[in-house]
């Protein structure tokens, strides 16, 4: 049977991050993609130039039409825009029982905010409680709890910070950190270093997406978390190695690159 995987998330139209990038991680991974839109963004490999949250009734809808008919073993969420759907989509995840990965995306690479200033609240109180494993990048990690990050070190008290707010596991994402990518899992009892070389490549494009979705899919295998996480960084690693240019700006990872590799 394949597995069924659902990102609740925004669109990018430039097909790098959002839900087109977690679609094709999700196909990339072997499981069946799934999507519940939350916001349509007009992007680009230049940045935001607009973007249109979804009303509430919308996300509730196409999440109930794909969990009460289909089923679903893992789930993603991505950009959420706005306090009143980031509670929403908090309470329809506090219904299920398949593990979910809560990326809790504020800005994107080109600095453009995708969740409202006020909706921070709500991811700290509603949103992480329920998360099974959070990723927040370095950015997200000092506004959701004032912590800067500025070596690895650090990392550590970050993790303990999202950690206080009640997911089961945090993966802090040291990509924006110099030298190797290296990223921190804990539970807050086990800890695991995942370390990768770092990719001298601008088009990064996605990379958060593309990492929280690859999780969720090895999740819904019935993988454990850090088993997910280990796999999902090296299948991250990859796209980077392997991102390209598109357009004038910043280009986006690979999702196929494993398929062009023949690795
Ligand atoms: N240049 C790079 N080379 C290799 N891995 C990278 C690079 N940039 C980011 N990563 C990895 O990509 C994943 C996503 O991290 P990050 O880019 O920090 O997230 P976000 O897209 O949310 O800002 C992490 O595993 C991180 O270590
Ligand atoms: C619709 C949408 N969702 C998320 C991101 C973050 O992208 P990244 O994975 O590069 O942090 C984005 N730029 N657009």
């Amino acid at each position: 049977m394949i597995p069924n995987v659902l990102t609740v998330a925004g669109s990018d139209s430039g097909g790098g991050a959002g839900i087109q990038a977690d679609l094709k991680t999700m196909l990339a991974l072997g499981v069946h993609g799934m999507s519940v839109v939350t916001a349509v963004t007009a992007q680009n490999s230049l940045g935001v130039q607009g973007a249109w949250e979804l009303p509430v009734e919308a996300v509730r809808a196409q999440y109930r039409s794909v969990v009460d008919d289909i089923g679903v073993q893992a789930v993603k969420t991505g950009m959420l825009a706005s306090a009143e759907l980031v509670e929403a989509v908090a309470e329809l995840l506090a219904g299920t029982d398949s593990p979910a990965v809560v990326d809790p995306v504020g800005v994107s690479k080109h600095g453009d905010s995708l969740l409202a200033a006020s909706a921070l609240d709500s991811v700290r109180t509603k949103l992480l409680p329920v998360a099974t494993v959070a990723t927040p990048n370095l950015d997200e990690v000092a506004q959701l709890t004032g912590v800067r990050v500025e070596s690895e070190e650090q990392l550590r008290r970050a993790a303990a910070a999202v950690l206080a707010y009640g997911p089961r596991w945090v993966l802090i994402k040291g990509g924006h950190l110099p030298g190797d990518a290296v990223d921190l899992l804990t539970d807050g009892s086990e800890e695991h270093w995942l370390r990768a070389p770092r990719h001298d490549n601008r088009h990064t494009h996605g990379t958060g997406c593309t990492l929280a979705s690859a999780i969720a899919s090895q999740l819904a295998k019935g993988w454990s978390v850090p088993e997910a996480v280990t796999a999902a960084k090296e299948y991250v690693t990859g796209a980077v190695a392997a991102g390209f240019a598109l357009g004038g700006g910043i280009g986006p990872v690979d999702h196929g690159w494993e398929f062009r590799t023949g690795s």
